[in-house]
């Protein structure tokens, strides 16, 4: 855990991709398409732009016309020209924010389907390597991020930016030379603000890391609450993500600090801009070479100039956290999975269902040796054949480069003579049923757990489905029958339920090849039976590969392959096997539960 925190960490500090090529890609994959909604938001900004100027204006007449040469049809004038310019303000403003809101959100629901449907293309190797939760936090920290850049983010820059430009040009309009004092001394604030801009990207990356790391810790503690209080380990998990929450807050509070840091910059400098305004102005109006009402109207637009300003400034810091997100997001969809589909790969085509393991061999990155070591065997249409080995001996391996979770480094696995890698996945996975030894169930009804198998099934498909997985009548017991939610991995079922409802899930699905990863966890007698009845009738008219742990599964199996470091050492028939009396006699002395013979602790008296 620690170095991955750190090495996540190394990431978060590592430089990213420039803001402009973030900023480019992003428009060109998700905004281009909305620029009709844009344009429409940006005759809105000119709207705010133009009555907040305007509003500055009417100071002029105010004072000039009204208060010095007491006009009253002026007075009138300027008080409905009021309002006016407000509620023209109000409606554009409405009309920028809700439509860039929109704008926003959009981008952000493209951008959570696109990383989706990346991350589901993504091969196995890839998730064994990611924490799950770190994976979710992309989804919802990041791009919640990325939210609040676009609808807050572009839409102050953009509204402000032209209110800025339209009230800069007013100035000018106004008074050159009260302008020219004015506009030196607010670029110096662009200075500031580009450079702690650096320091917020970096402060969000880490924040965005170690996020992912408090939802991964999490996640982890609450679903091993169990052990974690029975080995009274509650203080050790507590510190750690104690220590995570320190760092999100230290990158939070970074943030911050730089945010308030860049208003106070803006502050500043507008007091010494006031201050010089007001000097120099003050004296030219006392001085009668500028009128009062002139005068009143720069001071205006200087104040109204003012909180764009700083707005903008602060935007800087929402800005940088999106574009933190974005570059993270990418870091993922540039990542391409390692298998891939051949281009214009034809459709598997099942006869019998024979599978070929021909010298097999693969070594996983993160190992030394090799885990399938020139694996070869044959599984004829409708056979079943078993795989027994010591624990680590490759049988799980071999299973999983039946449906391409893996690629061997050499050799090939054909199905009915094609190569699984020349297929499509497509064809290659509905040929395929497979029953894990984790057992994997969805916070759903059992309908719906069994209908997996087979979408659309009708509910007489679904019972004898779960009849031939000898689960129906537990179902029918269960308090609201087929509408029972079983809760998260089926937790609201034993152990054997939850077997039979994996074995009816695949029953549904009536593939011609079954591959069959023995569960190890102990079921008392009666749930054995059950189960081993549902696997055998599951069995019946397929090819099957299983890996056995049971001397009862082996029995019926048609051939026994004996693995050990990744090939075969001994096949046959079990009364051959152990009449050999190698490895598989002393393994069944074990009942093939993996441990080695010699293990002291396992080995019957
Ligand atoms: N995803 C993985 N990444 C790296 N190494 C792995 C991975 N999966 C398995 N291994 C390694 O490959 C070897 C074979 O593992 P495998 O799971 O195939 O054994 P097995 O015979 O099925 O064992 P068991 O009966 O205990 O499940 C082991 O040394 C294991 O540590």
């Amino acid at each position: 855990m620690t170095t991955r925190t750190a090495r996540e960490a190394g990431e978060a500090e590592a430089a990213g991709p420039s803001t402009l090529r973030l900023v480019g890609r992003l428009i060109k994959d998700h905004l281009a398409q909305q620029w009709g909604l844009i344009a429409l938001a940006v005759l809105c900004m000119l709207a705010v732009a133009a009555s907040t100027s305007a509003i500055a204006w009417l100071m002029k007449p105010a004072v000039n016309d009204v208060f010095a040469r007491h006009d009253r049809d002026v007075l009138m004038l300027i008080a409905l020209a009021f309002p006016v310019a407000f509620v023209l303000k109000g409606l554009a403003n409405y009309g920028q924010r809700t439509l860039m809101n929109r704008v926003g959100l959009r981008v952000v629901q493209r951008c959570r389907e696109a990383l989706y449907d990346h991350l589901q293309g993504m091969d196995i190797a890839f998730f064994a390597q990611q924490q799950t939760a770190a994976l979710v936090s992309r989804f919802t920290v990041d791009l919640t991020l990325l939210k609040n850049t676009i609808t807050s983010g572009i839409m102050v820059v953009g509204r402000d930016a032209v209110t800025m430009v339209s009230l800069v040009v007013s100035l000018f309009l106004l008074d050159i030379e009260l302008a020219l004092i004015a506009v030196t001394v607010f670029p110096a604030a662009v200075l500031p603000i580009a450079l702690l801009g650096k320091r917020v990207r970096k402060a969000a990356r880490g924040m965005q890391a170690q996020s992912g790391q408090l939802d991964a810790l999490l996640l982890q503690v609450f679903q091993a609450i169990r052990v974690v209080k029975v080995y009274n380990a509650g203080e050790h998990e507590r510190a750690r993500v104690a220590a995570t929450v320190d760092r999100i807050y230290r990158h939070l509070m970074r943030s911050e600090r730089i945010g308030a840091a860049i208003s106070m910059v803006v502050e500043i400098l507008s007091g010494f801009a006031f201050a010089a305004v007001v000097i120099y102005g003050g004296q030219r109006v006392t001085a009668g070479d500028l009128d009062p009402g002139t005068f009143f109207a720069f001071i205006t637009s200087l104040f109204l100039l003012y909180q764009p300003i700083k707005r903008i400034g602060g935007v800087n810091v929402v800005a940088q956290e999106g574009m933190a997100a974005v570059e993270r997001m990418y870091g993922v969809i540039d990542t391409p999975p390692a298998l891939r589909e051949g281009k214009d790969a034809p459709a598997l085509v099942v006869g019998g269902g024979e599978i070929v393991f021909d010298d097999v061999r693969l070594t996983y990155p993160t190992q030394e040796g090799p885990a399938l070591d020139g694996l070869s065997f044959r599984a004829p249409a409708g056979a079943t054949v078993a795989l027994v080995g010591r624990s680590g001996a490759g049988k799980s391996t071999a299973l999983q480069l039946v449906p391409r979770f893996y690629d061997a480094d050499g050799g090939r696995v054909l199905i009915d003579g094609q190569d699984v890698r020349a297929v499509t996945f497509r064809s290659l996975w509905a040929a395929i049923a497979m029953v894990t030894q984790e057992i994997i169930l969805f916070d759903d009804s059992v309908r719906a757990n069994i209908a997996y198998g087979r979408p659309g099934a009708s509910q007489a498909e679904i019972e004898d489905a779960a009849r031939h997985a000898a689960a129906h009548d537990f179902i029918l017991a269960l308090p609201e029958g087929y509408d029972t939610v079983i809760g998260e991995q089926g937790t609201r079922l034993s152990g054997g339920q939850r077997q039979r409802l994996v074995i009816a899930r695949a029953m549904l699905k009536n593939a011609p090849i079954l591959l069959l990863d023995e569960a190890t966890s102990a079921l008392d007698t009666e749930s054995e039976r059950h189960v081993r009845q549902a696997f055998e009738r599951l069995r019946q008219g397929r090819t099957c590969i299983v890996v056995a742990h049971r001397l009862s599964t082996v029995m019926n199996a048609d051939i026994i392959h004996v693995i050990d470091a990744g090939r075969i050492v001994e096949s046959g028939s079990h009364a051959a096997l152990l009449a050999e009396g190698g490895l598989y006699a002393d393994l069944c002395a074990t009942d093939l539960s993996d441990e080695p013979a010699e293990d002291p602790e396992v080995v019957p008296a």
